[in-house]
Parts: C-alpha cells; structure tokens; sequence
C-alpha cells in the first residue's frame, strides 16, 4: 500500500483579517517543529485577502506551512466581478485550492457541474485541489451517504485525466458534522472515505486510487483526532474551527501524540 502523508490543513472561513493571518501563521510556525514537518503537511486555507501576506510571510521565513485559497473561479479572467482567477492564485504560490466546499454548495448554489470546472481550473494553474464532498443531515438518516457523495466525486471528476486526479485531494466532510460540535464516527468518516477511494480505483485504477489523499472534515478537535485518524482511509482533515486556535489546531497536528 502507498505510503500517503496526512495533510492537515485549517480552512479559516471568513475568519481572520491579513494582519491577524500574519500573527496566527507566526504564531503556528512558532509552535511546529522539524519532526512535526516530517511527519505531517501543515496548510492554512486563509480568505483570499489574507494570501499576499501569507505568501511573503512564508516564503520570507522560509515556513514549511503551506497555503491555498477557499475557492477559485471556474474561468480563466474577464468580467466576472468578485471573481478571483486559478491564474492569480498561482501568482501567490499557492498550492491549495478548495473546491465545492458545502458552505458554497448551500449558500452559492455550487453543482457538481461547476465543481468540475473549478477542479479543471486548478489544474490549469497547477493548484492541488481540496475537493469536498458528503451529504447533509437528510440523506444521512435515509442512509443514502455513501451513494450520495460517490455521485458527487464522479460529478467533480468528470472528464479528469488520471495525471492530474492522482494528485487530487477530497475532502469527506458530512453536513450534519460541520460548525455543529457532532462530529462522525470513526465508522461512520471511514465508511464513506474507504468508499470513495473504492470509487476512484473505479474511475482510474487501484494504484492511482492508493495514493490520494482523503480527509475527514467536521468537528475535528484535538480530543477526537486520533481515532478518526486511525481509519485505514482517513489521510488527514480538513479543520474549520479548531483552526483558528494555534494550540488546538497544533494538538491536531501532532494527533499521534494524543
Ligand atoms: O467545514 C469544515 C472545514 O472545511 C469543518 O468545519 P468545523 O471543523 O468548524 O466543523
């Protein structure tokens, strides 16, 4: 089996503004050691506000901290207000993109449709994208979830070659779990990402499916870390809250210590 390097990556949401970014990220660098670096790939996933400074801070300090942004646009440039382009994250050196997160689903009416396009934009500028999936509250008490966020990966994937999906990230992350302190199982996150990959040795091949990286996102805390962690296909987690706190997010980090 591939040996995949958990990525734990702290999405701020709308939270923090480039002054604060500096100091959390100052802060977190501080906090991290070599070990933790060899170990874990640290990313902070700041408003797109906040990326110039992020940018000069981390390359400046030389930081083994990586960094992305919350959303891309699906095209390339032109009039599109308010949008900001795959080209001018790459500017920023950014590695990260993430793409279909359930907050733009829900309150931006994002569809699978676009989703794939964004995903296709990331690799247009070499952007790893974080894709997200899972169902709500709804879907999950029909037990439709496994079926429900395997549509959503084929819908995201649609059309994607195997060179660019073998560098891919997708983040499982159940509506019902995010911002509401319910966090899922270890069950019940190893389900639906044992599933997914299951799905992507479908689409692609096994070895391709072996390496990409599948996180667990909602209500991930220091305290309930490890054993989510502890999944055969659990390669990391997409934090929301607890990133904003540099020792909670730094005890996630280091979830083999817990
Ligand atoms: O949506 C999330 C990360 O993208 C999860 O948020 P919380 O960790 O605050 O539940």
């Amino acid at each position: 089996m591939a040996t995949r390097t958990p990525l734990m990556a702290g999405n701020w949401k709308m939270n923090l503004n480039h002054l604060e970014a500096i100091a959390h990220v100052q802060k977190l660098a501080f906090a991290l050691n070599d070990k933790d670096h060899e170990a874990v790939e640290v990313a902070v996933l700041p408003p797109f506000t906040d990326l110039r400074s992020v940018q000069t801070l981390v390359e400046g300090d030389k930081l083994k901290i990586r960094y992305g942004a919350q959303d891309i646009s699906a095209h390339v440039s032109g009039a599109y207000t308010g949008e900001v382009s795959g080209a001018m994250l790459a500017k920023l050196h950014c590695a990260y993109v993430v793409v279909g997160h359930s907050e733009r689903r829900q309150y931006h009416n994002e569809t699978d449709g676009l989703c794939n396009a964004k995903v296709k934009a990331a690799y247009l500028n070499d952007l790893t994208p974080i894709l997200c999936v899972g169902e709500g509250l709804e879907v999950r008490r029909a037990g439709d979830q496994v079926a429900h966020t395997l549509a959503q990966v084929d819908g995201a994937l649609k059309d994607v070659p195997a060179e660019h999906a073998a560098s891919i990230v997708i983040a499982y992350e159940p509506v019902w779990a995010i911002g509401t302190g319910e966090v899922a199982t270890p069950e019940d996150a190893q389900e639906v990402c044992g599933a997914i990959r299951g799905r992507l040795a479908e689409l692609y091949d096994r070895e391709l499916a072996e390496k990409v990286r599948i996180q667990y996102g909602g209500s991930v805390k220091g305290g309930n870390v490890a054993a989510i962690m502890a999944q055969p296909d659990v390669d990391g987690a997409l934090v929301g809250g607890a990133s904003l706190d540099v020792d909670e997010f730094v005890r996630i980090v280091r979830f083999r210590d817990q």
